[in-house]
């Protein structure tokens, strides 16, 4: 009953807040409508009277009476539905922003944790029944008055007949346990469910169809995708029939209660002291308990459906206020670099793996320095990116900012002061103006200062042929939208990455590698150019993240990462010069060049 009385008090405590005029409107019209139900078996009960007393006069005024009650009983709550549906879908878009901020808020790590993402897609599945939900709220008081009005009136005919709403309260508890059982297999199919609709998204968007067309793989995926649709299917079915079988046991019962209660009642009549009027009555209003407390089940079925989202979301949102987050009255972020940035023995963990991914590293990146990260793949190097950004924290180590450790530092205060174009960048399906001006949200509708970052990152003749310039949506999955290749893709993103105007980091971890040499070759020096200013401005340090060593070559230090570790350090002549990792890697990719 806790989810119930969760999902009632929060639904209509955000609908007070948000709308109450509405809010009363629709429940005057509702409480009209639900009344309506019980008295028009009080009306039949007094026509028949009327009818069996051939009093024509009094009948025609009761049946006219009896439509009046019928129009109201079916056509208000179509007219309350006016005044809350709104209500409903801004309650469902409120709940999906919390747990937007939930995501975002925190410890970005989080998103690491299975078991977190499971949680938030659980949630954001179900959010969408919180549209209905305050509908189904109104409904439940309008039932509850609607049984305690019936109740009243048939104990008034026979006072045994005031059991008849007690009898509904194990139907009820079958339902709720019902519930439970469908709620734990959703839980429980969780993953699958997520996985059955990467491979749905995979197996039918645009930007995978080449690669399956090609590789003959839509089988494999189709067949992949059955394997985990028949997993999930079978655990939610298993649990739809046990949650059906104890519904129905609920249902029984209740027949078998109103089959005794309108024996009780015909019993009366045969033995003269209920008239015929009052059988009438019963039969009526018994068959109403019964449709009245079904509905009710199935309402607090969604009810509870609601309250079990609403109570995730504050579990959630507890957890967020309940993180410690020592940076967020630390210490400031300087002005501009002086030193520069240092890692200090800094190892690092994703969450629940075994082994550290950085382990032990230590590290100069003086201010105003152009440094380049190398390594094979999976030597660590956007792990490494990611905790200079700030969006992880060393498991131990420091990370210090002209000797001002990045542990003390508000996150937010840091971010601002970071640019990074990253490898799996952002293709926001947005107007050309968001994704620039994301890169610094105070310039979203400065255009001079948008048109500098586009004249910077060379991105001007792309917007240029653009039908809407600026304003042109990105985006095959619009109407009006224009989808941009990988490269252009890539150089709009160097323009959101060199809006900001005096960055004290600025990374680029290897969007290019879609790009051929020379045109990577272009970009790298296009950053190099924006990022010089910044380092002439305020210090900034630039690192970049690279496999062609064409590219890293004219960097003012170059760092080689091996297995999480600094392997070797310096410029591209002294790395050469050195029997090692790079010199052996700079000639195997020179040759390959010859
Ligand atoms: N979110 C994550 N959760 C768990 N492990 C991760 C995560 N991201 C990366 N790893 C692991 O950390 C290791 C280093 O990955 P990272 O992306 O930092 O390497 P990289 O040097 O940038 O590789 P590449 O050159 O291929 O981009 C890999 O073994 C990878 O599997």
């Amino acid at each position: 009953m806790r989810p119930v009385l969760t999902a009632a008090t929060f639904l209509l405590g955000h609908a007070w807040r948000t709308d109450r005029r509405r809010l009363v409107v629709a429940s005057a019209l509702m409480t009209v409508g639900y009344l309506a139900a019980p008295f028009v078996g009080v009306v039949l009960a007094l026509f028949t009277g009327a009818a069996l007393d051939t009093d024509t006069t009094r009948a025609v005024v009761l049946a006219l009476v009896l439509v009046a009650l019928l129009v109201a009983e079916l056509m208000l709550g179509h007219f309350a539905h006016l005044s809350y549906f709104e209500v409903g879908e801004l309650q469902a878009m409120n709940l999906t922003d919390d747990i937007a901020r939930i995501v975002h808020g925190g410890d970005i790590a989080r998103l690491d944790d299975p078991g977190f993402t499971q949680r938030v897609t659980t949630v954001t599945e179900a959010v969408v029944r919180i549209r209905g939900a305050l509908e189904s709220t109104l409904m439940l008081a309008g039932m509850v008055l609607q049984v305690a009005v019936t109740t009243v009136i048939l104990g008034v005919v026979e006072p045994w007949l005031l059991l008849l709403p007690v009898a509904a309260v194990p139907p009820v508890l079958l339902a709720q346990r019902a519930q439970r059982v469908l709620d734990a297999a959703r839980e429980d199919s969780a993953a699958d469910i997520r996985l059955s609709r990467h491979l749905v998204t995979v197996g039918t968007s645009g930007s995978s169809a080449k690669e399956i067309r090609l590789f003959g793989a839509r089988h494999l995926l189709a067949a992949r995708h059955h394997e985990v649709w028949a997993r999930t299917t079978g655990v939610v079915w298993s649990a739809h029939r046990r949650s059906a079988l104890l519904r129905a046991a609920g249902q029984v019962w209740f027949a078998l209660a109103y089959a005794a209660a309108v024996l009780v009642v015909v019993h009366s009549a045969a033995s003269g002291t209920a008239a015929i009027g009052q059988v009438v009555l019963v039969v009526t209003l018994a068959i109403q308990v019964s449709v009245q407390v079904s509905s009710a089940i199935g309402l607090l079925g969604t009810l509870q459906g609601a309250g079990r989202v609403v109570e995730h979301v504050k579990e959630m949102r507890g957890e967020l206020a309940g993180a410690t987050d020592p940076g967020a009255e630390g210490a400031a972020v300087p002005v501009r670099l002086g030193v520069g940035i240092r890692l200090e023995e800094v190892t690092f963990a994703y969450p629940g793996a075994a082994r550290p991914v950085l382990d032990g590293v230590t590290l100069d990146l003086p201010a105003g320095a152009t440094v380049a990260l190398v390594g094979d793949n999976g030597a660590g190097k956007s792990t490494l990116v990611k905790l200079l950004c700030g969006l992880y924290r060393p498991t131990s180590g420091r990370i210090l900012v002209d000797g001002v450790d990045l542990a003390d530092v508000a996150p937010a205060d840091w971010h601002a002061r970071v640019t990074t174009l990253f490898q799996d960048f952002a293709r926001l399906q947005l107007a050309v103006r968001d994704n620039v001006g994301v890169g610094d949200l105070a310039r979203l509708d400065d255009d001079d200062a948008l048109g500098r970052a586009l004249d910077d990152a060379r991105a001007r003749p792309i917007v240029e042929r653009l039908p809407d310039g600026l304003d042109q949506v990105l985006g095959h999955d619009y109407r009006d939208g224009v989808d941009l290749s990988g490269g252009q893709w890539q150089t709009l993103g160097l323009a959101r990455t060199l809006l900001r105007p005096d960055p004290l980091l600025l990374v680029l971890d290897e969007p290019a590698s879609a790009l051929d040499a020379t045109t990577e070759h272009a970009l790298f020096e296009r950053f190099t150019a924006s990022a010089e200013r910044a380092g002439a401005l305020a210090g900034g340090v630039t690192l970049f993240v690279s496999h062609r060593f064409s590219t890293v070559r004219d960097a003012d230090r170059i760092v080689v990462l091996d297995g999480g570790r600094v392997r070797e350090q310096g410029t591209h002549d002294e790395l050469v010069a050195a029997p090692d990792l790079y010199a052996e890697l700079f000639a195997l990719q020179a040759d390959a060049y010859r």
